[in-house]
């Protein structure tokens, strides 16, 4: 049994999700928003190094492959971790829909444990848009993309303008990041929303 806050559930009147023409095509690769991300930067050596690809509709799949790093429990995954997993493979839906969004909510079920050594197949999808709120649904599977549920979440994302992030982070990162020609004008055009 799961108890479902009513914040991660559409309204009744919420619009269905738009796959973004420039959205990248079915099977090509999303890629990582940002290099030291926690969830899908290559630049993070324990991170989660999440590969994500476009689905056909407002989705994407990714494999998670847990290492001894993210234990929590000896020989399982954090659950913290398994969270950030779909957290981040939630995110990427953001290249589908082009809009720059972040996790209000994100409620998580855990279904089984998740030994070290193991590919969790994540699978996530937009349900519905209402204003700046956006409703999507994860879950992650063991032994294959059809396997058994191990983990699965709703979340709320709520869409922000790059400056949420330029007010916000911390000065060296973002000075970094606008010190990037490609990365500032990959940030901007998906404010640019038809
Ligand atoms: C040129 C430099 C570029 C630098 C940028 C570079 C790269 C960036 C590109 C992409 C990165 C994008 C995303 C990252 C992707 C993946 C990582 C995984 C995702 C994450 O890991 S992301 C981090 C965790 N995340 C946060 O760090 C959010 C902290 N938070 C806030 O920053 C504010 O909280 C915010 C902005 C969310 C809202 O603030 P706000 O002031 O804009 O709007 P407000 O509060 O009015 O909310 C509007 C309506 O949403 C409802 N609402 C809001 N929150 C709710 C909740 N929790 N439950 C139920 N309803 C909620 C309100 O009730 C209201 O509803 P109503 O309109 O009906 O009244």
């Amino acid at each position: 049994m799961s108890a479902t806050n009513t914040a991660v559930q559409p309204p009744a009147d919420a619009a269905a999700p738009v796959r973004h023409p420039e959205a990248p095509a079915p099977g090509e690769p999303v890629g990582s928003h940002y290099e030291n991300c926690f969830g899908c930067g290559s630049g993070q050596p324990h991170g989660l190094h999440l590969a994500t690809r476009a689905g056909e509709g407002v989705n994407v799949t990714a494999e998670f492959t847990v290492r001894p790093e993210h234990q929590g429990a000896p020989g399982l995954a954090h659950g913290g971790i398994l969270a950030t997993a779909l957290d981040d493979a939630l995110g990427s839906l953001n290249w589908l829909l082009r809009t720059i969004s972040v996790t209000g909510r994100l409620e998580t079920d855990y279904r089984r444990p998740v030994p070290v050594g193991s590919v969790l197949h994540i699978a996530a999808e937009v349900t519905a848009v209402a204003g700046r709120k956006i409703y999507a649904t994860a879950v992650g599977r063991l032994g294959g993309p059809e396997g058994p549920v191990a983990v699965r979440a709703d979340a709320l994302f709520i869409e922000v303008k790059v400056d949420h992030f330029i007010e916000n982070g911390r000065k060296e990162e973002i000075q970094a990041v606008m010190d990037d020609p490609d990365a500032v004008r990959q940030a901007r055009a998906f404010e640019v929303n038809p």
